[in-house]
């Protein structure tokens, strides 16, 4: 039974609880590594269907689900509530409430009728983490089989309990009925995403101060801000159509210069705004916030935005714009650099999941850049486009093919659908090619472009991964989707041989680890010392595209090793100035733990974190880097512990996602007092970028985990200079495509495949996660 489950019990249904806080289920594509089916004797199929025309027998089943840890007990509860709510409820209706509520702790907002007919084992997401389905209750697709598309339709007409969604209502279920299909939604969620398609929709149809802007002005400005170039640069065009628009999205791979083109688009729309006399006559700067959904994302933005911004070279940007041009310190100034997180943003307030800022009290800002935005849900996404004042603009940056966020809703790539073709009308190439300079290739013109299309810009060429590297070859070819007819064989083999073939290649930065169990020493060596020897030449040689050189991978030694050599001389703690020595410590050992992290899919078995950490510690252990009891492993604290915390924290200022290091210091807090004893506690880094240093002593943390094995679904938003990714030895529906590529993509210089058992890679790389929600098109 999940974690969740179990406070939901016996209470009583809140129709507003928060539903979502399992982490997202994956769907796969409808012909792969589902659970081999049954055939079921005929008494016992019959039997199984009384489910779908019986209440109690419903219960029943639903009951075995629970049991089995296929349901969540707060689904089976909702559709119980109903049910007492209202008698004649149908069991289909309750079936379908039961599964809706399901699709949200998967990361699904809606439950879509076709696609559960289609291929039911699905809106269970089986087999789960840990079950091998063996002897397995009745699965959906027994239940379903010759269950008509239109009885299950017709059985959710009922007025108390469902609203078709056409005006305002009451009913904590709306179904949507598009294009011949139907979605099933509780109330909130389906209002989250009309909301998101009202707000983006309004803004889409409101020019923004660009498109005011003459053309002539804003070509002369870009033409500054990039280099002159006689194809088309996707940067100077993701700025130009961003220019325009109080809505916009820049998707892009890892290093495709999503950070990079956003502050040139600050420093246009700075420009342009410095460059006009303002309301009172003289010019006023915009106010501009960045954010992102995590402190780990906003710190890194943080990091590189300051940098870029120095960088920017604004003179010819400056004399671009206005009849005299604008000053240089007050246009570098006027670009933000500081980032904050959207929780911080908003006026996140504890026991509440209202913010401060709503429609009511909106924020007081002319533009919102949201960075990592694949990892914004729909809650959160909603609330921010509801605390935006009309006519401020957001900016979404992200990677469209990172996995979504851990809670329901796919909002950036429900946006992105259709990026890759770009779709732009002849209209929209006919103005980018006036104030870009260069031609639109046909393959992204259409001439039935939606409005949405014109807002977005993908851009496509890695800067930081060239064609001699190996995790940028490998990230592409996993990314490459299968296309339409993805069932076929042929393409499938394709691209599990492309992706293969990569390993044999010769990339210096990329290495594969076959593991034959668990207890396999290539896994020691691995996490202690990076293991060096499966790359080739050792890790040693390589230089960057500077001509830096790189060193060779490492393990978690590293930083244990900086944890020990850099400890203080210091006998006491000290307070403010006289605790720098350990202040600048903990930098260094956080900064050396960013050098290694091994991650995996799972949570669950010995190949998921539950089973590799204390695995992890104990190797650690044997090579003499921790002291730390089997039982201190498992469940308590230990000096070089690295933990994740799991859920916001704002008495102590922490962030879901933020990492710190158990580190023992001494108990005495200043020169008078006798030292010698120490104490543990846990250096977090400031999520403001500031480079300051948290203590905390760990009584005091609430939801925090050992971190020796992460997630991939945790890791995003993070880089890591060698990443491991270890997949499991058996199918699942979590290991997709976009698992891999969010793993692979978080490695910066180097990266070790570990595959366990008979290796799980080609099965992850050809299964796609199916998002369902109605946000793909908003026209
Ligand atoms: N047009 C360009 N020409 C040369 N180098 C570039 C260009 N654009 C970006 N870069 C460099 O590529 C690197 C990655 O750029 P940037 O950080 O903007 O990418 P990103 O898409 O934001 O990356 P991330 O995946 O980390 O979010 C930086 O070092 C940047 O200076």
């Amino acid at each position: 039974m999940s974690k969740r489950s179990k406070h939901h019990d016996d209470a009583t249904p809140d129709l507003f609880a928060d539903l979502g806080e399992e982490p997202a289920g994956i769907s796969q594509a409808p012909d792969k590594g589902l659970p081999a089916e049954p055939e079921p004797p005929q008494a016992a199929q019959g039997n199984v269907q009384a489910a779908l025309h019986d209440t109690q027998a419903l219960f029943a089943l639903l009951d075995r689900w629970v049991e089995r840890g296929w349901l969540r007990a707060l689904d089976r509860a909702l559709a119980s509530f109903f049910q007492r709510e209202v008698s004649d409820a149908p069991p289909l209706l309750l079936l379908a409430a039961a599964l809706a509520s399901h699709q949200l702790g998967r990361g699904h907002v809606c439950l879509d009728l076709a696609q559960t007919l289609a291929a039911p084992n699905l809106a269970l997401s089986l087999p789960p983490e840990g079950d091998d389905l063996s002897d397995p209750p009745p699965l959906p697709s027994e239940l379903l089989t010759g269950l008509e598309f239109a009885t299950w339709r017709d059985a959710l007409h009922h007025p108390a309990l469902v609203a078709d969604g056409s005006g305002p209502g009451n009913t904590p279920l709306v179904r949507s009925e598009r294009d011949g299909n139907v979605r099933l939604y509780l109330r909130r969620y389906w209002q989250y995403e009309q909301n998101i398609r009202g707000l983006i929709g309004s803004r889409l149809e409101a020019p923004a101060q660009a498109e005011t802007a003459d053309t002539a002005t804003l070509a002369r400005a870009l033409a500054a801000l990039f280099p002159q170039s006689h194809e088309l640069d996707w940067q100077q065009a993701a700025c130009a159509l961003a220019s325009r628009s109080r809505f916009a999205v820049i998707t892009g791979g890892p290093g495709t210069g999503k950070t990079t083109t956003v502050v040139k688009l600050l420093a246009l729309l700075q420009a342009l705004a410095l460059g006009e006399p303002g309301p009172a006559g003289a010019p006023r700067p915009l106010r501009i916030r960045l954010a992102a959904p995590t402190g780990k994302a906003a710190a890194r933005l943080n990091e590189s935005i300051a940098k870029q911004v120095q960088n920017l070279s604004l003179v010819e940007l400056a004399a671009a714009v206005g009849q005299q041009g604008v000053d240089i310190s007050t246009l570098r100034d006027s670009i933000p650099t500081e980032v904050t997180t959207l929780h911080r943003l908003l006026g996140s307030r504890p026991d509440t999941r209202h913010f401060r800022h709503h429609a009511g009290n909106p924020l007081a800002l002319d533009a919102l850049v949201i960075d990592e935005a694949s990892m914004v849900d729909i809650e959160m996404m909603a609330a921010v486009l509801t605390a935006l004042p009309p006519k401020a603009r957001l900016i979404l940056l992200g990677d469209k093919d990172q996995l979504a966020s851990v809670e329901a809703g796919a909002v950036l790539g429900d946006l992105c659908q259709r990026a890759e073709g770009g779709h732009y009308t002849p209209a929209t190439c006919d103005w980018l090619e006036r104030v870009i300079g260069t031609p639109i290739p046909e393959r992204y013109k259409d001439e039935g472009g939606q409005s949405l299309d014109q807002a977005i810009a993908m851009l496509r060429l890695s800067h930081r991964f060239d064609a001699k590297s190996g995790i940028g070859q490998l990230a592409e070819a996993v990314n490459r989707p299968l296309g339409p007819e993805h069932g076929a064989h042929s393409k499938s083999q394709e691209k599990k041989r492309a992706v293969r073939e990569i390993f044999q290649q010769g990339y210096t930065d990329i290495a594969r680890l076959a593991l034959a169990d668990a207890d396999d020493p290539a896994l020691d060596r691995l996490v202690v010392n990076g293991y060096p020897a499966a790359f080739t030449n050792s890790g040693e040689g390589r230089h960057d595209r500077r001509g830096e050189p790189i060193t060779p991978p490492v393990g978690y030694g590293h930083y244990l090793e900086v944890m020990k050599s850099a400890r203080p001389a210091q006998p006491f703690f000290g307070e403010g100035e006289a605790r720098q020595p350990y202040d600048d410590w903990a930098r260094q050992v956080l900064a050396a733990h960013g050098h290694f992290q091994l991650l995996c899919a799972l949570r669950k078995g010995p190949w998921g974190i539950q089973g590799l950490n204390p695995r992890i510690g104990r190797a650690l252990r044997r090579a003499g880097w921790l002291k730390a009891s089997d039982l201190e492993l498992e469940q308590g604290w230990f000096e070089g512990r690295p933990v994740l915390v799991t859920r916001n924290d704002y008495g102590l200022g922490l962030m879901n996602g933020d990492i710190g290091i158990t580190l023992a210091v001494p108990e005495a807090r200043n020169a008078t007092e006798s030292p010698g004893r120490t104490l543990l506690r846990v250096a977090f880094p400031a999520s403001d970028g500031s480079g300051a240093i948290k203590w905390v002593l760990p009584s005091r943390l609430q939801a925090v985990e050992t971190v020796f094995a992460m997630t991939v679904h945790k890791s995003q938003g993070s880089e890591f200079t060698h990443t491991a990714l270890l997949l499991p030895d058996a199918p699942n529906p979590i290991l997709t495509r976009e698992l891999v590529y969010t793993g692979i993509t978080r490695a910066r210089d180097w990266l070790t495949l570990v595959e366990t058992g008979r290796g799980m890679l080609d099965e992850a790389v050809t299964r796609e996660v199916v998002r369902v929600s109605g946000l793909g098109r908003l026209q």
